[in-house]
């Protein structure tokens, strides 16, 4: 069999999500970070996810990026190409969502292609055109704050209106209540109108199956994680792919037991408070003022880690701190820094702690995950067992280790409250 979806990611947590949905649809996936060097081992596996950092980048970066994994998608033989953006639509007036897109189906010499952030399961949905999160519209749900891409606008025809200079469209939940075939219909019919970009309602898991069974033969679709789910149906459908019996399946884990957060994220917050709860004296908290002025708080950090290992005990080590902390950190150090600074850290953490043992590691925060992971030097992951909605536990295999490392990467807003705990339960 020939790999079916081969999808572009603009961050590693969100290619991740992506890939777990289209296991839990029941395909073999693997996600590379970045365009592989050297051929990964694609043998049993039938979708791969190109994990970018094409965000919040320059446009010119993350077209050229995303054009590259393109390429390199076509040439693995992919049936059809996934982009793949946050259920939150991040993206400012500039991009990146409406160029990456338009470059994409340059490329592909194609003339249409569906958005559909919807992500119901987590709250995330689109009606009329309009993203909520949860009961909140997308203006009002808290990401109207974000630090790199603010969304102050809930109406998605507006919003890539003012990122793309080709016309954009609705699909709307009215129209998707007729059905798959009405819905082809309905796209094809905007496609003889130019409409190039079709913003989808999805309201429900159904609303995503109908929009599967309408899209599965396009060259190009994008979105959030949630179409993701109901594609692989629709690929058993056209006979593309088998049913897989287990397409989760990891090798056994092992190994000592390490949580590292850098999301400042809501649900990361109440998550590490959970955590530290639940098992006193299990956290460290790093703090980048601190290691600003080198004090050793890092050394200190090392040397906690160290302790509770030896116990075989998990440890959480964290830069998770309140909006008001963070403000301050910033004020001084300037957003960059005190950013850097903390990524460095946890990835330095996580390099010196996985040669001396941890196999099962859990970090927390998409650019912290993306520190992390090139840290390790990791070019592949294997996806395995959902743990949330979202996130999965991976195995990546590295040179200094015999037996695979087991890595669960979680997007800030993600995972149940009591997530670092479960998740080292479910594993077992
Ligand atoms: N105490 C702190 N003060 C200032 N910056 C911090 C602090 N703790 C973490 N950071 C930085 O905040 C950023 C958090 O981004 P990250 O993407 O890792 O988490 P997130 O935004 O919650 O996750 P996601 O992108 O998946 O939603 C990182 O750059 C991290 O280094
Ligand atoms: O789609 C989502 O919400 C996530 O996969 C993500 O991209 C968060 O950064």
């Amino acid at each position: 069999m020939t790999i079916v979806l081969g999808a572009i990611a603009d961050d590693f947590t969100g290619a991740t999500d992506l890939a777990n949905n289209l296991v839990r649809g029941g395909m073999r996936c693997v996600q590379v970070i970045g365009v592989p060097t050297t051929p990964p081992d694609l043998s049993n596996v039938d979708a791969v996810i190109v994990a970018l950092k094409s965000r919040s980048c320059p446009v010119e970066e993350a077209t050229s990026d995303s054009l590259a994994a393109l390429e390199w998608l076509r040439e693995q033989g992919a049936r059809q190409i996934f982009f793949k953006y946050c259920s939150t639509f991040d993206s400012t007036d500039k991009g990146n969502i409406g160029p990456v897109a338009d470059a994409l189906l340059d490329r592909l010499g194609v003339s249409q292609t569906v958005m559909v952030p919807a992500f119901p399961i987590n709250g995330r949905t689109v009606y009329q055109g309009h993203l909520f999160v949860g009961d909140r519209l997308l203006n009002d749900s808290g990401m109207q704050h974000h630090p790199l891409t603010p969304m102050t606008d809930a109406d998605l025809v507006r919003v890539l209106s003012r990122q793309t200079s080709h016309a954009v469209g609705l699909a709307n939940r009215a129209m998707l209540a007729k059905g798959g075939e009405a819905t082809r219909q309905h796209l094809d019919a905007l496609a003889a109108e130019n409409i190039r970009h079709v913003i989808c309602d999805s309201v429900d898991d159904s609303d995503l199956d109908v929009l599967a069974e309408a899209t599965v033969t396009m060259p190009l679709v994008t979105g959030g994680s949630g179409l993701g789910q109901a594609l692989p149906a629709q690929y058993r459908k056209q006979g593309w792919l088998a049913e897989i019996a287990e397409p989760g399946r990891l090798q056994p884990a092992s190994g000592n037991m390490l949580v590292l957060s850098g999301s400042c994220s809501r649900a990361t917050l109440a998550q590490v408070a959970d955590f530290l709860a639940r098992h006193p004296g299990a956290g460290f908290a790093l703090d980048p003022q601190a290691l600003a002025k080198g004090d050793k708080q890092w050394e200190q950090a090392l040397a906690f880690a160290f302790e509770r290992l030896e116990q075989d005990a998990p440890a959480l080590i964290y830069a998770s701190a309140d909006p008001e902390k963070v403000k301050a950190a910033q004020a001084e150090l300037g957003v960059e820094q005190a950013g850097r600074l903390v990524e460095e850290a946890l990835s330095q953490l996580a390099v010196t702690l996985v040669n001396e043992g941890v196999g099962r590691l859990v970090v927390a925060g998409g650019e912290t995950s993306g520190a992390v992971v090139s840290a390790l030097g990791i070019s592949a992951l294997r996806i395995g067992e959902q743990i949330d909605p979202g996130v999965p536990w991976t195995q990546a295999t590295l040179a200094n280790r015999e037996a695979p490392l087991s890595l669960a990467l979680k997007s800030g807003n993600f995972g149940g409250v009591d997530f670092f705990t479960r998740a080292f339960e479910v594993l077992a």
